[in-house]
């Protein structure tokens, strides 16, 4: 099943702002990174998501229903983490979610105890009878999490789940956000305008910019196709550079650094060849694999 669909999608606001323009995208389920720089439109299309704005035009489908016809039904399902901090400080945590259970449909006591299993899970089961104006960011951060998997959804929505946090406490989020999704089996959409965070955790990444969708595949389609060899001879990198390129190999420029994509094992059986058939010193051969994020440098590059 589709986790998110969306065809043509357009959200122009009020003001005449257009934040999401024409977006076409299929994700199925999994950790899902919605990635983008600030004012890219992730905000808006999570609030679509929920059926809390309406498409201005081009249709946008959750879990196979559309938010805005089955509001209800998709609530049921979604659990949403906002970007902001919007906690009443004089609650306790296990107060709060249990109430938050309720308003999601759960009977009290049902509602308690799925309260105190979220709190668990998010690691803040000792301290949930404590009032939340006193915990730190990275508390108020997991019980937004707890908030939103206390009616037991199938997909959860994170908007900037990191935000506030110090390295290590964006590690720990990064790293439950990865456990809800892969122990639980509970799909999320994890939003960020860092990339080199969300691509640790996620197996799908939509990237946008402008509104516009960049880009949308498998992490493992954008990193595994593009791995690449370094070659540095101490000397005859010219020669050997022609060499390749007679073989038939498309070699790149880095400095000393010749760059061959690895199409299979044989590519290293080839440079090797080359290197000792020219009586070559080989100062190093090594496998690189790009980062997601030089695959949007080199795309904008070339856009440029
Ligand atoms: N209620 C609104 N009325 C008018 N314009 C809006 C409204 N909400 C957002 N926008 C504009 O729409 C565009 C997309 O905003 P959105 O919040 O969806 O982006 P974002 O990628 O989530 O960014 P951020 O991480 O900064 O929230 C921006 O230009 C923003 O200023």
């Amino acid at each position: 099943m589709t986790l998110i669909a969306t065809e043509s999608l357009t959200k122009v606001y009020g003001g005449g702002v257009t934040a999401l323009s024409d977006l076409t995208v299929a994700v199925e389920p999994g950790i899902v990174g919605l990635v983008g720089a600030n004012g890219a439109g992730k905000s808006t299309l999570i609030k679509l998501l929920l059926g809390l704005l309406t498409p201005t035009r081009g249709r946008i489908q959750v879990l196979g229903l559309d938010p805005t016809a089955d509001t209800a039904a998709v609530r049921a399902r979604v659990g949403y983490m906002p970007e902001h901090d919007c906690l009443p400080p004089d609650l306790s945590a296990a107060e709060l979610v249990t109430h938050l259970g309720r308003i999601s449909g759960l009977p009290r006591t049902v509602a308690r105890e799925r309260a105190s299993e979220a709190l668990r899970h998010v690691g803040l089961h000792e301290e949930r009878h404590r009032p939340v104006g006193g915990y730190s960011t990275g508390m108020k951060q997991r019980v937004k999490l707890a908030q939103a998997l206390v009616h037991d959804p199938d997909l959860l929505l994170l908007d900037e789940p990191t935000n506030g946090l110090d390295p290590a406490g964006r590690d720990a989020m990064l790293a439950l956000v990865q456990r809800i999704g892969t122990e639980f089996g509970i799909s999320v959409l994890v939003c960020s305008h860092l990339l080199g965070e969300v691509e640790r955790i996620c197996d799908t990444l939509v990237a946008i910019e402008g509104g516009r969708l960049l880009r949308a595949d498998h992490i493992a389609a954008m990193t595994s196709a593009t791995d690449v060899l370094a070659v540095e001879v101490s000397e005859g990198t010219e020669a050997l550079a022609t060499r390749l390129a007679a073989l038939d190999l498309p070699v790149g420029r880095e400095g000393r650094l010749l760059l061959v994509p690895l199409a299979d094992e044989r590519t290293y059986d080839l440079i090797l060849g080359a290197v000792a058939e020219l009586d070559l010193p080989l100062h190093r051969l090594d496998q690189r694999r790009h980062r997601v994020a030089e695959l949007f440098a080199r795309r904008e590059n070339s856009h440029a």
